[in-house]
C-alpha cells in the first residue's frame, strides 16, 4: 500500500472507531424505546425479527403473502389471546402486558383493501383536506394524485404546481413568517374536558412554506405526499385541534369500517372482570366506559398516513383528544412495517407487532390509548399480490401499483369528543 492510501486508511479506520466510541457512550442514555427503534431502522444488517409477533403466521391463507415478502417474526414473540368477534369471520387478539390492545389481523377483505387505497389518494387526499403539500404548495383543486393521474394519460395537462413561498405575502403573512423559527419539539398537554377552553384560546398560527421550495410536478410532489387530515382540523405547531377551521364529516366508508371494528371486539374480554389487569385500569371520573362504546363510540378526527419505505415515524403519544379512553382505530394498506407499542414514558421496553396490510389496530382504554407508539420501518418489498392489477382493473390500477410497490398507508381515526358534544355551544367559534 503507497504511504498516500495508507494514511487515508488508517485515518477513515480511527474515525470509524472514535464514532463506534461515541454511540456507544450515547447508547447507555437511550431510553429503551429508542434502543428498538435504532434496532428496528437498521438497514445494513437488516434487523432480526425474531422478537417480533406476526400474527398472519397463524392464517394458513398468509402463508403466500409471508413467504413473497420475504420478511416473517413469530406468532408466539410474547403473550396473545385470542377474544371472540362478532359479526365478522376475521380473528381478534388482545395481550395481557398491554391491556386495551386489540388486533385485528386480516380484517378487511382484499377488496376492501384495494377501495381504501383508492380513497386515500383520488378522493381524500385533496381540498378541503389538509395535506403536508398544502403546506408548501398551491395544490390544484383535484389534489395532487389525480394531477398526476391526468399528466400520465396527457402529458399536455402537467402541471407546474407553484410554492407559497413565491407568493406575494401580505403584511400579516409577513409577520407570521419573522414569527416562526426554527422547528421546535412541543410537548403538548393532553386534553381533558377541564382544559378544552384554554387549550383552545391558544392561537393557532399557520405552519410556514417552505422559503426553498419551487414549482414542481405533480410526479415530482406525489412522493413527498406525508399525510392527509381527517374530520376536526389538526394544528401541528401546537400539537392541538383548531376548532375554528369548522369540521368535516368523516367520510361513511372509514366511519363504517371503525364502528365495524368497534362492535366486532368483545369488550368485555378485554376489559372485564376476567380480564386479569385490565380489571385494575383507572378510568377517571366518569369510570369505565367500554360497556358502552356500542352506542357512543364515533370517530370524528384522524389522518391518513402515507410513508414511502424509508419513512419512519418517531414515538408518540396521541393525547389531543377530549376522550382519553374511547379506541383509535389504526387500519394497515400495503407494505408491512414494524409497529412499537410500549407504556406511559419512552422507558418502558416496546413490544413490536409486524402489521400487514388488511390488519386493524384498536387502542383502547386509560393504559394503551396514551402509550408511547411508532413505526421505526417498514418492510421493502412486502406488497401483498391481491394489491397488484388484475386482468380486469389493470388500467386503472396501473399507477396505483406502481406507487404502493414503495408505499405504506395507515389511516388513524380517532374521536375528539364524546358522541354528540358540540364544541361551538362551548366556546365562541
Ligand atoms: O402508522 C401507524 O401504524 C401508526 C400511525 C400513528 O401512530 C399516528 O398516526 O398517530
Ligand atoms: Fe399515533
Amino acid at each position: 500500500m503507497d504511504p498516500a492510501s495508507y494514511k487515508k486508511a488508517r485515518r477513515h479506520f480511527l474515525k470509524s472507531t472514535r464514532d463506534r466510541d461515541n454511540s456507544a457512550a450515547h447508547s447507555s442514555d437511550w431510553s429503551p424505546f429508542r434502543v428498538a427503534e435504532k434496532r428496528f431502522k437498521s438497514k445494513f444488517p437488516p434487523p432480526d425479527l425474531s422478537n417480533v409477533l406476526d400474527l398472519a403466521l397463524l392464517d394458513p391463507q398468509r402463508i403466500h403473502e409471508i413467504n413473497a415478502g420475504g420478511w416473517a417474526g413469530r406468532p408466539d414473540a410474547f403473550p396473545t389471546r385470542r377474544i371472540n368477534l362478532f359479526d365478522s369471520d376475521a380473528k381478534g387478539y388482545i395481550f395481557p402486558h398491554i391491556p386495551g390492545l386489540v388486533v385485528l389481523p386480516s380484517f378487511l377483505s382484499h377488496q376492501k383493501q384495494k377501495d381504501l387505497v383508492e380513497w386515500s389518494l383520488s378522493e381524500h387526499s385533496k381540498q378541503p383536506n389538509e395535506t403536508n403539500l398544502d403546506i408548501h404548495y398551491i395544490l390544484p383543486p383535484e389534489g395532487v394524485w389525480n394531477a398526476y393521474v391526468a399528466a400520465k394519460s396527457d402529458p399536455s395537462l402537467d402541471l407546474h404546481i407553484p410554492p407559497k413561498s413565491s407568493v406575494v405575502l401580505d403584511a400579516f403573512e409577513q409577520y407570521q413568517e419573522q414569527e416562526s423559527g426554527p422547528r421546535q419539539l412541543i410537548n403538548n398537554t393532553p386534553a381533558d374536558s377541564d382544559n378544552f377552553d384554554s387549550l383552545h384560546n391558544v392561537p393557532k398560527l399557520p405552519a410556514a412554506p417552505s422559503p426553498t421550495a419551487h414549482p414542481s410536478s405533480p410526479a415530482t410532489l406525489l412522493p413527498k405526499l406525508r399525510w392527509a387530515n381527517i374530520g376536526w382540523f389538526y394544528h401541528w405547531g401546537t400539537k392541538q385541534y383548531d376548532f375554528t377551521k369548522g369540521k368535516i364529516a368523516v367520510h361513511s366508508t372509514i366511519r363504517d369500517i371503525c364502528k365495524h371494528a368497534v362492535r366486532a371486539a368483545d369488550w368485555n374480554q378485554v376489559f372485564g372482570n376476567d380480564s386479569g389487569d385490565a380489571g385494575d385500569l383507572d378510568w377517571g371520573e366518569n369510570g369505565p366506559e367500554w360497556m358502552d362504546w356500542n352506542e357512543t363510540y364515533e370517530p370524528d378526527a384522524g389522518i391518513v398516513n402515507f410513508y414511502q419505505t424509508k419513512d419512519t415515524l418517531m414515538a408518540h403519544v396521541d393525547r389531543s383528544e377530549v376522550c382519553a379512553t374511547s379506541p383509535l382505530v389504526s387500519i394497515s394498506l400495503g407494505n408491512a412495517a414494524i409497529f412499537l407499542i410500549g407504556g406511559p414514558t419512552r422507558d418502558t421496553e416496546p413490544s413490536p407487532i409486524l402489521l400487514r396490510s388488511g390488519d386493524v389496530v384498536i387502542m383502547s382504554g386509560p393504559a394503551c390509548r396514551r402509550s408511547y407508539h411508532g413505526v421505526p420501518r417498514i418492510l421493502e418489498n412486502t406488497l401483498p399480490s391481491h394489491m397488484l392489477s388484475t386482468d380486469e382493473d389493470q388500467r386503472e390500477w396501473e399507477l396505483y401499483e406502481q406507487y404502493m410497490k414503495t408505499t405504506r398507508i395507515n389511516i388513524n381515526v380517532r374521536q375528539v369528543f364524546p358522541k354528540g358534544f358540540a364544541p361551538q355551544q362551548h366556546v365562541d367559534i
